[in-house]
């Protein structure tokens, strides 16, 4: 567990000044990535959104246009022009591009959304690393890994950081901003304010794993599948227990279909590899089996739950 006990953020001197971030590039178009652009690009920043087919970006720019029409429907309630107008102009500050290293090419921040794994994540970003221009932030939206770890794979460590959403971004107003014993202060404060700026309310925590939220949150959500795995309690009451006993506004089965079960799985299987005899990281049966058939949760139609 070197990991829970690493030192956390301690600046180092920077090269660079704080980076005003006008240009953003999101790389991964899933929940996340295309939350992010839609909650960056509504704030007037221009964002490049990147994934690896042209595919599925047209399916992350449909997804954007989706939710802003569902913010529209009650921000201009009464002006359906207006409405209109605002969704054509959130849309034209997002441009598209299955190029990752071309998309780092003219930007102040790079921001990683994609698959959870560490590997891949640094892989992507060795390989911006080269192509990126100096004062570019680079940062990572994972729910557990470490940061400094990632960071590793670059040489711009004091411009590195974590810039933690949540699903689904653009109703949720929280971001987690963790900066790692390299990052400089002017880094730190460039994703402080850029969190700001799109409107949401930053917390700072420190790098270790799961930062604060998912450091409650995954011991929360896998004893709710022990619980059920023990035969204690149905899917259905446990949902209901937690909405009506705790206030939680899902249940621990609906916000995991609503996460996604292969991002979940990701996580815990990292997490019992930080601390292999813990107990309480044990796994459940029942998420593997439903990841093996590909039921990942809401966003294949099929999870805890069926949809659709
Ligand atoms: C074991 C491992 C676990 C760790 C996992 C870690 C994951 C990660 O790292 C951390 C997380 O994110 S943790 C996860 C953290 N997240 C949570 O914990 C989330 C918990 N859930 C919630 O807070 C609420 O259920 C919601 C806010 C999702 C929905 O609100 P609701 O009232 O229950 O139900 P509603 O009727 O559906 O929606 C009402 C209205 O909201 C609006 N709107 C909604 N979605 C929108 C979108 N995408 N776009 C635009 N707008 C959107 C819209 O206006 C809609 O009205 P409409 O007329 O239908 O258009
Ligand atoms: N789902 C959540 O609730 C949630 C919340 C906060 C943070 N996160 C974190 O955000 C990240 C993304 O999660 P998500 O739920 O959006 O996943 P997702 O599966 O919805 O989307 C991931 C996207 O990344 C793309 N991708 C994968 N590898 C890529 C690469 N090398 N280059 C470009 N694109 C690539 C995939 O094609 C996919 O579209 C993960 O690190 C996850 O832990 C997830």
């Amino acid at each position: 567990m070197a990991f829970f006990h690493q030192i956390c953020r301690g600046f180092s001197s920077s090269a660079v000044r704080a980076v005003v971030i006008k240009h953003v590039t999101i790389i991964g178009g899933g929940q996340m990535g295309s939350g992010i652009a839609q909650v960056a690009a509504s704030t007037g920043h221009s964002v490049t959104l990147v994934d690896t087919s042209e595919d599925i970006l047209k399916k992350s720019v449909k997804t954007i246009e989706g939710s802003l029409r569902r913010v529209v429907k009650k921000k201009f309630a009464d002006k359906p022009e207006a409405g209109e107008e605002y969704v054509q102009k959130v849309l034209k500050n997002v441009s598209t591009s299955s190029d990752a290293g071309s998309a780092a090419q003219g930007t102040d921040l790079v921001l990683e959304a994609i698959v959870e794994n560490l590997q891949v994540k640094q892989d992507l970003f060795s390989h911006l690393d080269k192509l990126a221009p100096a004062h570019t932030i680079f940062a990572s939206n994972t729910s557990s890994l470490s940061i400094s770890d990632i960071a590793s794979s670059t040489s711009r460590l004091d411009r590195f950081g974590g810039l933690h959403f949540f699903n689904p971004v653009p109703m949720m107003k929280l971001v987690e901003v963790c900066g790692t014993s390299a990052t400089s202060q002017e880094t730190f404060d460039s994703l402080m304010n850029f969190s700001k700026e799109l409107g949401k309310t930053p917390v700072s925590c420190k790098d270790t794993p799961g930062f604060i939220v998912n450091r409650l949150l995954v011991p929360y959500i896998l004893e709710a599948y022990h619980l059920h795995e023990r035969g204690h309690g149905s899917k259905e009451d446990v949902d209901i227990a937690m909405k009506l006993g705790a206030g939680y506004p899902m249940g621990p089965f609906e916000l995991s279909d609503y996460i996604g079960l292969d991002t979940i799985k990701f996580i815990l299987d990292g997490w019992r590899v930080m601390d292999p005899n813990n107990p309480s990281f044990a796994p459940s049966e029942l998420l593997n089996k439903l990841v093996a058939e590909g039921k990942l949760g809401k966003k294949t139609g099929e999870g805890f739950y069926k949809y659709k």
